[in-house]
């Protein structure tokens, strides 16, 4: 299923690009005076391979939950059993995310991919569990390659289903008490910045608590073999430099069940051509994978917003991706994607509403 997904995808269409860029030219305000709305409108032009391009909507929020075993290591102060209670806090409707979700009107699901313990069924949750939780990323693999594939094939499956109930834009969301430290390990292994630079105090953690977890993020390149901190290592130049089997490799050791589901996910929104709005630092970290297994996944890429986390504006400023919005947000669950979901609909609402000059019989400023 994931070589299908990567067969099905498609780069962006330049043809659809420069159409874009033309109309919006010809619209009723001054050249570029929408800034980076007129580059994003461009850019799902270029994705969908139309213009206008589709507007990007109904979304759908999939929230892809799991725990890990770097838990153990002590590099966050909430406890393991936080992510279980937030799953069950999602399916009650009283999470931030739901908060935001109502707000911008997307339907939200449940991915249990990883999560420590067993959870009743319930009709937004999605049992796809690969895992209780992850082994300890700074003892060894925090899984094994089959299980990382396992978890990206429920993120292309959790895509396709969203897409085939109507959505036109996947948002996404994690949960995952202690995924910052993942997060920050597998964006040091993917573009080469060293853990010092990528990791973030995630929840908010003390000083002491934050050298032990650059340490952790340090001592889990080293066990697994893996390059980090180093401009020229494999997997640093990202798409080109890492091979699919080292990308691979790298997710399933130092990444979470939720990280190889959301990068599935992009790649599932990707070949259906579906936007992906991405959230925070998990995502950021997920969508390095999945750029490293086909870049053209990133053509079908927004970035919803830049999270707080240094890891994230690292992860971002090597994907080439510019993010919608800014407000200082460090929480996940999809909250920051949200946010950008109308933001983005409004740019490409102009393309499809706004008149052109001719049309609407206003003068343009002479040439
Ligand atoms: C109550 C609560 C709700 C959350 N919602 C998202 N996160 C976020 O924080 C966690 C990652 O931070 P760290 O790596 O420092 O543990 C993830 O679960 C993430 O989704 C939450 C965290 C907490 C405590
Ligand atoms: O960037 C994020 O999405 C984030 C930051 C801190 C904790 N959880 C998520």
């Amino acid at each position: 299923m994931l070589a299908d997904t990567l067969a099905a995808i498609r780069a962006a269409d330049p043809a659809a690009i420069a159409e874009a860029r033309a109309l919006q030219d010809r619209l009723t305000k001054p050249r570029g005076s929408l800034g980076v709305l007129e580059d994003v409108a461009a850019r799902l032009a270029g994705a969908a391979g139309a213009c206008p391009p589709p507007l990007p909507t109904p979304a759908a929020l999939a929230i892809f939950a799991a725990d890990h075993g770097v838990h153990a290591a002590g590099v966050t102060p909430w406890p393991q059993e936080v992510t279980v209670q937030m799953v069950a806090n999602f399916l009650a409707g009283g999470a931030v995310a739901n908060a935001f979700a109502a707000q911008a009107g997307v339907p939200v699901t449940v991915v249990d991919v990883g999560v420590a313990a067993d959870l009743p069924d319930a009709p937004a949750l999605v049992k796809r569990k690969i895992g209780y939780g992850t082994a300890d990323l700074s003892r060894g693999p925090a899984m094994t390659v089959d299980q990382a594939v396992r978890a990206m094939e429920a993120g292309i499956e959790v895509a396709r289903d969203l897409v085939a109930g109507g959505a036109r834009c996947l948002i996404t969301g994690d949960m995952g008490i202690a995924n910052t430290t993942a997060s920050a390990a597998l964006i040091s292994v993917f573009t080469g910045a060293d853990p010092a630079e990528v990791t973030g105090r995630g929840t908010g953690i003390d000083d002491e608590t934050y050298e032990r977890k650059v340490g952790i993020v340090r001592e889990a390149l080293r066990v697994n073999g893996l390059p980090g901190g180093t401009s020229g290592a494999p997997g640093a130049s990202g798409a080109s430099g890492a091979s699919a089997s080292e990308a691979l490799r790298a997710l399933a050791a130092v990444g979470g069940f939720e990280h190889a589901a959301l990068a599935g996910f992009i790649l599932g929104g990707a070949a259906a051509r579906v936007p992906v709005l991405l959230d925070g630092v998990i995502a950021g970290a997920a969508a390095l994978v999945a750029a490293a297994l086909d870049p053209s996944a990133l053509d079908h890429c927004v970035a919803g917003h830049r999270s707080a986390e240094p890891g994230h504006a690292a992860a971002l400023a090597h994907l080439g991706l510019h993010p919608l919005v800014d407000l200082e947000l460090r929480l996940g669950e999809g909250t920051g994607a949200l946010l950008a979901h109308p933001v983005l609909c409004a740019a490409v609402r102009v393309m499809h509403e706004v008149a052109t000059f001719d049309s609407a019989g206003v003068t343009e400023k002479p040439v």
